[in-house]
C-alpha cells in the first residue's frame, strides 16, 4: 500500500524583526565596565563546573563539601547559560533604576517595615551603616510565585513591564541549569536523600511561597560617607534565606570573610555564578555548611573602580514558608551540627519575615567589629 505523505507548512518558532507584537522595546546596553587591571587580594573560593555533572558528579559533591565547610562561597561554570543571556539581564537591572522615576518607585516601594517582605524597590538611605550614616543601594525585587508561571505583569513599573517575562525566564533557568543540580551536590554533602533540597525549595503544595530575584545598584558614597563606614557599602551579614545565587559582574565590591579572618574579594569571572549558602540552609545543618559573613565594600577596590557605580543581578532562594528550621535528619547533621535555637524553632517563612524587618534597622548590641541580634536564641552577627 502507498503511503501518503503530507508536508505541513513550517511553523515559524519565533517573531522575526522589532515590530513583531511580542517583542520587548530595544533596550539601552548597560556598559559592562571592564575588569580591573590591578591586583586585590581575591579570595581563592573553588569553582564548581557543572557540565561534569552526569560524568564526575563525585568530583564535584567533594569540590562543593569543601567550599562550603571552609568558604562557603564558590563560581559555578559549566551551567549551560549564555552569557548574552546573562548580560541582558543587567540592561534590564539599569532599566529598573534608570528609567523609573522617583515618583514611580515610590508606587512600587517594597513592605519591608510592615510585611518583611522585599518585593518591589528598596531606596537609598533606609539602612544604617555606621556612625549614622545611611546605605546609598537601591534594589528592585520580583517576588515571583514559585510555582506559577505567570506574575501579573501590570504590577511591576511601566518601563519593567516588557521585560517582566525575560526576567522571570532567567530566574527559571538559573533553578533548572544551577540550582536544581546544586541542591543535589548539597545533598550528597549532608547524606540526605537526592532531591531533599530541592522539594524543600519547590514547597510541593504551598502555593503562597515565593522566591527573590533582585536588581540592585551601588551608588558611591560621598568621600565623607566611605570614611565614616571605612567603605562598606552594606554591612558584613549572612543571608537569610536557603541558597543565594549571585550573578558575577566585573567590578570588585564584594567581599567575603575567609577562614584566616581576612575580608577579600571575590574576582570577577564571566559567564558565571556565585553560590553562596545562607542562614536557612546553615541552620538546618547544625553549622556543618557555612552561612558565611560577607559585605559590599569600595573603599580599597581597584582604583581604576572606585568611581563606578556598581550593578547586581541576585537570586534569593528560600525554603518553603511552613519548612521548620530544625535539623536535618541525616546522620552526619545529627552527629556534628549543633542545636542552633534555644526555645522556639523558626520557620522559613519566620526568619525571612523577622531578619528583612530587623536588617539595618533595628537596634542591635552594638560592637566594636561587630553588632549582634539574637533571635529565638539563635546569635547572629552584623559586621561595619
Ligand atoms: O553585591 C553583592 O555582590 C552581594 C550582595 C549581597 O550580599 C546581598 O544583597 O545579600
Ligand atoms: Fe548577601
Amino acid at each position: 500500500m502507498a503511503t501518503a505523505t503530507i508536508s505541513l507548512p513550517s511553523q515559524p518558532t519565533s517573531f522575526q524583526g522589532a515590530t513583531a507584537p511580542c517583542e520587548p522595546p530595544p533596550l539601552p546596553k548597560w556598559e559592562k565596565p571592564p575588569d580591573t587591571k590591578e591586583y586585590a587580594d581575591w579570595a581563592d573560593i573553588l569553582t564548581v563546573n557543572l557540565s561534569l555533572y552526569s560524568s564526575h558528579k563525585e568530583v564535584l559533591v567533594e569540590t562543593v563539601r569543601t567550599a562550603l565547610q571552609r568558604d562557603g562561597f564558590f563560581y559555578v561554570v559549566g551551567h549551560g547559560i549564555p552569557l548574552e543571556k546573562i548580560e541582558r539581564q543587567f540592561d534590564i537591572a539599569k532599566q529598573a533604576f534608570d528609567a523609573v522615576s522617583l515618583e514611580e518607585k515610590l508606587k512600587h516601594l517594597a513592605p519591608i517595615v510592615e510585611k518583611g517582605c522585599y518585593g518591589g524597590y528598596k531606596l537609598v538611605k533606609m539602612w544604617e551603616l555606621n556612625h549614622g550614616v545611611k546605605d546609598s543601594i537601591e534594589h528592585y525585587d520580583f517576588n515571583f510565585l514559585r510555582d506559577s508561571a505567570s506574575d501579573a505583569v501590570a504590577r511591576h513599573p511601566k518601563a519593567l513591564r516588557p521585560y517582566v517575562p525575560e526576567a522571570r525566564g532567567f530566574m527559571d533557568e538559573l533553578r533548572q541549569s544551577v540550582l536544581r543540580r546544586i541542591t543535589s551536590l548539597i545533598d550528597a554533602v549532608l547524606d540526605l536523600p537526592e532531591g531533599t533540597l530541592w522539594d524543600l525549595h519547590e514547597g510541593k503544595g504551598l502555593k503562597s511561597t515565593r522566591d527573590l530575584f533582585r536588581y540592585q545598584m551601588y551608588n558611591p558614597l560621598s568621600k565623607e560617607e566611605a570614611k565614616m563606614t571605612n567603605g562598606v557599602m552594606l554591612n558584613g551579614h549572612t543571608d537569610i534565606g536557603a541558597i543565594t545565587l549571585l550573578v558575577s559582574q566585573p567590578v570588585a565590591g564584594l567581599q567575603v570573610l575567609m577562614p584566616d579572618d581576612v575580608w577579600r574579594y571575590v574576582k570577577y569571572k564571566e559567564g558565571s555564578i556565585v553560590v553562596n549558602i545562607g542562614d536557612q540552609l546553615s541552620l538546618k545543618t547544625g553549622g556543618i555548611l557555612k552561612g558565611t559573613m560577607h559585605r559590599g565594600e569600595f573603599i580599597s577596590p581597584p582604583s581604576d573602580q572606585v568611581h563606578l557605580r556598581r550593578l547586581g543581578v541576585f537570586y534569593f532562594v528560600d525554603f518553603a514558608g511552613h519548612t521548620p528550621l530544625d535539623l536535618f535528619p541525616s546522620e552526619t547533621v545529627r552527629e556534628r551540627g549543633r542545636i542552633m535555637f534555644q526555645d522556639h524553632v523558626p520557620t522559613a517563612e519566620e526568619w525571612r519575615v523577622i531578619r528583612t524587618q530587623s536588617y539595618g534597622l533595628a537596634k542591635f548590641i552594638k560592637g566594636e567589629e561587630y553588632d549582634v541580634e539574637i533571635i529565638n536564641g539563635a546569635e547572629l552577627r552584623h559586621y561595619h
